[in-house]
């Protein structure tokens, strides 16, 4: 089954095309990366997806329905979450409270139920504290359930956020650069993670710059430059793609970036 489809999606910044008649699916299983040299198009294309920014042209497909130009909330509220380069957590409250926060954004009860009908709100309450509970466990933050999030260490805080994304139950998370900023025992403990929440059903399409985590942890590989697709396959098939080693080592037209590099996080 796909999961997700982009046919011919297209982004124009004025005169800059930052993402060009990109297609390409996204498999219900599994773990799917895109790659790219700085400013190929990645995270503008994650804006497309998300709802963050409407295409020039083109569609976006979500389990088969046209997801194109509508709002961000929507999109997360349909089932499709996305998380950012920059860890945006609400840092004065407790670790728990952020992941229920997440959970809220699929939860039934809202203020008027919590008024009118306070037996099953209460009852949802205890549902979503239990998830996120074991949601924090999942994460390895279980310890840290109470303390505020601003008191974490960044590489805890960004399982924070992972966390909070999938306490929404989506049934696509978008990752941006998740191994950012994370030290190599960190990635290795993120790459696991992200092979589970694909095990228990979740798809994962993730950006990331870090070639050692998208080796280990991507079923297939989506490489752009200059905002077109280059590139598609298995890791160990992109990786010996001559349009790919180009790209990447700066000869012809391409930007030169070393793939390992992690730059200062931006968008
Ligand atoms: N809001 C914007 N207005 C104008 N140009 C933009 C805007 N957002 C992105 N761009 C341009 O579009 C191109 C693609 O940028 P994008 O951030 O999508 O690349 P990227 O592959 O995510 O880069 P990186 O790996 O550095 O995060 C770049 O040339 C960038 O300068």
């Amino acid at each position: 089954m796909t999961r997700l489809r982009l046919e011919g999606v297209t982004r124009r910044f004025g005169g800059l095309v930052a993402v060009d008649d990109v297609s390409f699916e996204v498999p219900a299983d599994g773990v799917t990366a895109v790659i790219g040299p700085n400013g190929a198009g990645k995270t503008t294309l994650f804006n497309l997806i998300s709802g963050f920014l409407p295409p020039s042209a083109g569609r976006i497909l979500f389990e088969g329905k046209d997801i194109t130009g509508r709002p961000p909330a929507q999109i997360a509220a349909g089932g499709l979450v996305r998380t950012f380069q920059l860890v945006k957590l609400f840092e004065d409250l407790s670790v728990l409270d952020n992941v229920k926060v997440g959970c809220h954004l699929q939860g039934k009860a809202g203020l008027f139920s919590a008024l009118l009908r306070p037996a099953s709100a209460r009852r949802e309450e205890q549902a979503v504290e239990a998830r996120s509970r074991e949601l924090l466990a999942f994460a390895g933050l279980a310890a840290m359930a109470d303390e505020p999030a601003s008191a974490l260490p960044y590489g805890r805080q960004r399982m924070l956020e992972l966390a909070r994304a999938m306490a929404a139950g989506p049934r696509l998370i978008l990752l941006d650069e998740p191994a950012a900023g994370l030290n190599t025992e960190e990635s290795a403990a993120l790459s696991r993670i992200i092979r589970r929440i694909a095990a228990d059903g979740t798809s994962v399409l993730l950006i990331e710059h870090d070639m050692t985590l998208v080796m280990n942890t991507a079923d297939r590989v989506v490489v752009v430059d200059f905002g077109r697709k280059i590139a598609q396959g298995t890791p160990g098939e992109v990786r010996a793609d001559p349009a790919v080693i180009a790209a990447y080592l700066g000869t012809g037209k391409s930007s030169a970036n070393e793939p390992a590099t992690q730059e200062a996080p931006h968008g």
